[in-house]
């Protein structure tokens, strides 16, 4: 019969559930959840679980991309990618929201059609739609990177914070350089390209209303899901 020993299970940390986290006093260094008991090895986060995790945001983002766009007319269409990259840094954190998005676009650039409209391969990057794609795995950075500094009882219940760290994602890397790229790679003005862009701010606003709801949600049952801020 196998034994369940909670210091040799490291992936608890990454999953352990609100009373995981809540059991014993945090101290200054992170979570409770991932103190090592009297006379045990303090646990360590597992880098498969993290793989995993990066998987599978890679793969919402890709569901997310593959669900039907909408043509707005223009030269990109409105797609839920941008969704599945904002939050893949609210959930995970910059470095394996960041991850996650790169592993997306590999897996897109190498010839899966995870791409909008099923497209794949490197064409899209030679596109109008480059400067986005190019800006996800930043945002999903900028996004991780802010949410990690927020306190974690505000990341557990603040909506309009992680809507914010969302927000200011998009706005810092999303739309300039998704507006740069049309204008470089679809032949439109600058002034042509900001104004096009301009269509995507109202679902923007939308994805990232949803993933304040959707990562706050995940935080409040997996406290341990962000990494330490040492
Ligand atoms: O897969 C692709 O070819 C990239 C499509 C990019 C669509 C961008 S993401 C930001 C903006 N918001 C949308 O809904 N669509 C564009």
């Amino acid at each position: 019969m196998t034994q369940h020993d909670p210091a040799t299970a490291p992936e608890a940390s990454a999953t352990a559930g609100p009373s995981a986290a809540g059991t014993s006093g945090s101290s200054a260094a992170g979570p409770a959840a991932e103190e090592a008991a009297p006379g045990t090895r303090p646990r360590r986060r597992s880098t498969a679980t993290d793989i995993a995790l990066i998987a599978t945001f890679a793969a919402l983002i890709a569901v997310c991309a593959i669900l039907p766009a909408i043509s707005v007319g223009g030269l990109v269409p409105i797609t839920l990618q941008t969704f599945g990259v904002i939050l893949a840094g609210a959930v995970l954190g910059a470095r394996r929201g960041f991850l996650a998005v790169l592993l997306y676009l590999a897996v897109g650039a190498i010839g899966l059609p995870v791409f909008a409209g099923g497209s794949a391969g490197l064409a899209p990057f030679a596109g109008p739609s480059a400067g986005y794609l190019v800006a996800m795995p930043l945002a999903a950075l900028l996004c991780g990177f802010i949410v990690e500094r927020l306190p974690r009882t505000k990341v557990a219940a603040s909506v309009p914070l992680v809507f914010a760290a969302g927000f200011v994602s998009s706005i810092v890397f999303i739309h300039p350089l998704g507006a740069l790229g049309m204008s470089w790679l679809g032949g439109l003005t600058l002034q042509q390209a900001f104004i096009a862009d301009l269509a995507f701010w109202p679902g923007d606003v939308v994805k990232n209303l949803l993933v304040g709801i959707v990562a706050t949600a995940v935080h409040r049952a997996f406290p341990a899901l962000l990494p330490r801020r040492r």
